[in-house]
């Protein structure tokens, strides 16, 4: 099996006028990985996506996608299925046309009933795009993900305005895009579904990685948290917390079990009711925040 990645960063530059958007990128991403590009607005995301899907040439460094220039759009293209925040189909077009014309687009070769199916938009298939509901639209837009299972897939921001049904719909599709041997790289600003979906995260913010990693790598060094709501009358804590407003309290350790039992031993010891008691390792949207604090 080869072992070139699928996509290969190499100290990639971009500037627009005299605005350095992406200084000095680097990163490979793996056959068969789910990448998440993460990051501030502003960052540099969308930028850089453009680069390796061939729309954009950078300023300097290198960009290799199955070991090819993106630019090389005839080889690299067919390859990749790119779902963009919008799609732009024709509104007069009927989804069924939409489909077909994904087909004729990216050159590769599918049937369009069987990707209606996938999406979940058989029963739409002859409905104007111009009257689709918003998360039907997504749906169509994910088409161009899954027309002729593509290698190497694109997912930006993929399931926003989709209810909690289609997204389940939407992650079962790509886990078997993945079962199939896909490649994929998924930008989002839900942390929470690039935490539990992703194997590795890159971490923008104002052009550069701040981190890259996998999500325990990046959560590792940040402590976890205690939060509970304290009665006024409750006497001093046995170890020391953040009082927020309201009584709430805040505890950050790097010892998590330990520090929870003491606290426990001490509430029962004083007959003081802990409540909202919330105890769990750091989740991704703490490490966003300290990012967007510096
Ligand atoms: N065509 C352009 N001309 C000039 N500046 C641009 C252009 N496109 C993007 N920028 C700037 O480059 C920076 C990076 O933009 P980019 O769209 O790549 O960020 P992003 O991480 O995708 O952001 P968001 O999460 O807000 O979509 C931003 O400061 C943006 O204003």
């Amino acid at each position: 099996m080869s072992t070139t990645p699928v996509i290969d960063v190499e100290r990639l530059n971009l500037t627009y006028g005299d605005f350095h958007a992406v200084k000095d990128l680097s990163f490979q991403v793996g056959r068969g990985e789910l990448y998440a590009l993460l990051g501030t607005n502003g960052a540099g995301k969308t930028s850089t996506l453009e680069i390796i899907e061939g729309h954009r040439t950078p300023t300097s460094g290198t960009v290799r996608v199955f070991g090819q220039s993106p630019l090389d759009r005839a080889t690299v293209r067919p390859k990749m299925g790119i779902m963009l925040q919008e799609s732009g189909f024709s509104p007069d077009l009927t989804v069924k046309e939409s489909v077909r014309l994904i087909g004729a687009l990216t050159r590769r070769v599918d049937r369009v009933e069987r990707v209606l199916d996938v999406v979940a938009l058989t029963h739409k298939a002859g409905t104007r795009v111009s009257q689709l509901s918003g998360g039907e639209k997504r749906r169509l837009d994910f088409a161009t993900a899954v027309y002729g299972t593509p290698e190497l897939v694109f997912l930006d921001e993929p399931t926003t305005g989709l209810d909690i049904q289609s997204r389940d719909d939407l992650w079962d599709v790509v886990d078997k895009l993945r079962d199939d041997g896909a490649t994929v790289v998924l930008t989002t600003h839900y942390l929470e579904e690039a935490q539990q979906r992703a194997d590795r995260i890159g971490l923008m913010h104002r052009g550069t990685f701040h981190r890259e990693g996998t999500v325990a790598e990046l959560t590792r060094t940040l402590p976890a948290t205690i939060r509970f709501v304290l009665p006024a009358s409750a006497p001093a804590l046995p170890l020391p917390a953040a009082r927020e407003r309201d009584g709430r309290c805040l505890i950050e350790t790097f010892g998590l079990q330990k520090d929870l039992h003491t606290l426990l031993r001490w509430s029962e010891d004083h007959a003081v009711e802990l409540r909202e008691l919330e105890a769990g390792p750091t989740r991704l949207d703490d490490v966003f925040r300290s990012l967007s604090s510096e």
